[in-house]
């Protein structure tokens, strides 16, 4: 079981140097302020479960994770693992637990370049102490799960950045962790390598009873993987099932149409458009349902656009859109 228990962690704020007087003043005077990463975090993860942790960039998602890994000190509150403290017995959970950081990004420094995925797998395996006899099964099913097993005895280094993601979380699934934190697993990925790894999180879930913690910013993502959900911004928002959440995150809009424009302009429009001038130049950021955009985008080009891109609704917009009453009005 994984439970967070009033977590908070605050940064120092950036020391910015003492170039004249005024700055040393303004250091000695004033109280600096922390950053607030995670507030007062509280949610439970049952065995077996993979529990999302959805939120927008800067959340606080990596900090989290660096909390469960024993990287980081909270500043207050807990994560309690099989119930020893995350950081401080770090020592009597470091066994059960798996990481994945997100991106191209091997934070142990584990990976030998120069040996093949599967040498590197095993190296790995023995470290978690994998049974000798059960390592050369687990790595083929591992590497054939994610389609990586023609590519067994090519060189680490020479891989593609979705491929190194892929061997991370073959590593995990050799390894068979009790826990396994995964930092935005799929960010940066194409379609087809995210669908290889989303399977590869079931199956860990599903056949080995791995319990996951999974953040990410993908609310498709969350509602395809998680059991439950917990949607927060460095504080709780809202905790629930997937369904639950993507509906109450439902806006009536589908896409996001962004443009530059020379001069000033304001496009008089209906609905959810937003028109800044800066530097003789207007950046406009349209939201739309689909069958408006057509349309919108040919006005835009009659209007002398410079640049018009088309975008699906990440989850910053939708925070945007719900939480953001300064933006619209709304
Ligand atoms: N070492 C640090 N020192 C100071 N502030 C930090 C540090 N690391 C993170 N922060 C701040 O803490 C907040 C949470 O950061 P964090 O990286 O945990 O968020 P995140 O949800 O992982 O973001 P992203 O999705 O962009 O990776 C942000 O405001 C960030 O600027």
């Amino acid at each position: 079981m994984i439970e967070a228990e009033h977590l908070t962690k605050y940064y120092p704020p950036p020391f910015r140097g003492f170039f004249d007087l005024k700055s040393i003043k303004d250091f000695l005077g004033k109280p600096r302020e922390e950053i607030p990463a995670l507030v007062d975090l509280n949610f439970r993860v049952r065995e077996g479960e993979i529990f999302g942790l959805l939120g927008p960039n800067g959340a606080g998602k990596t900090t989290l994770c660096k909390i469960a890994n024993g990287l980081l000190e909270p500043s207050s509150g807990r994560l309690l693992i099989d119930g020893h403290d995350s950081f401080r017995e770090h020592g009597k959970v470091a066994g059960k637990m798996f990481t994945v950081f997100t991106g191209e990004r091997d934070m142990w420094g584990i990976f030998q370049w120069r040996l093949s995925i599967q040498r590197n797998l095993r190296f790995i395996a023995r470290l978690w102490k994998v049974p000798e006899g059960e390592i050369g099964e687990r790595i083929e099913y591992a590497l054939k799960l994610l389609n990586l097993w023609e590519k067994r005895d090519e060189w680490y280094q020479k891989l593609s950045a979705g491929m190194k993601q892929k061997v991370y979380i073959a590593s995990a699934l050799v390894v068979r962790p009790k826990y396994l934190i995964l930092d935005e697993p799929t960010v940066f990925l194409d379609v087809i390598t995210k669908g290889e790894i989303h399977d590869a999180i079931l199956t860990m879930a599903r056949d080995f009873r791995t319990t996951v913690l999974l953040t990410t910013h993908d609310l498709g993502e969350a509602e395809k993987l998680s059991d439950r959900v917990l949607l927060f911004n460095k504080r709780p928002i809202l905790e629930g099932k997937p369904e639950e959440i993507s509906r109450k995150l439902r806006v009536p809009v589908d896409k996001k149409v962004v443009a530059l424009v020379e001069g000033k302009f304001d496009c008089n429009c209906d609905g959810l458009v937003k028109c800044t001038f800066k530097n003789g130049y207007t950046h406009l950021v349209a939201y739309l349902k689909v069958d408006e955009v057509d349309e919108f985008v040919r006005f835009l080009s009659l209007k002398g656009a410079l640049q018009i891109k088309v975008e699906d609704l990440s989850l910053e917009d939708v925070f945007l859109l719900i939480f953001d009453n300064r933006l619209f009005g709304g």
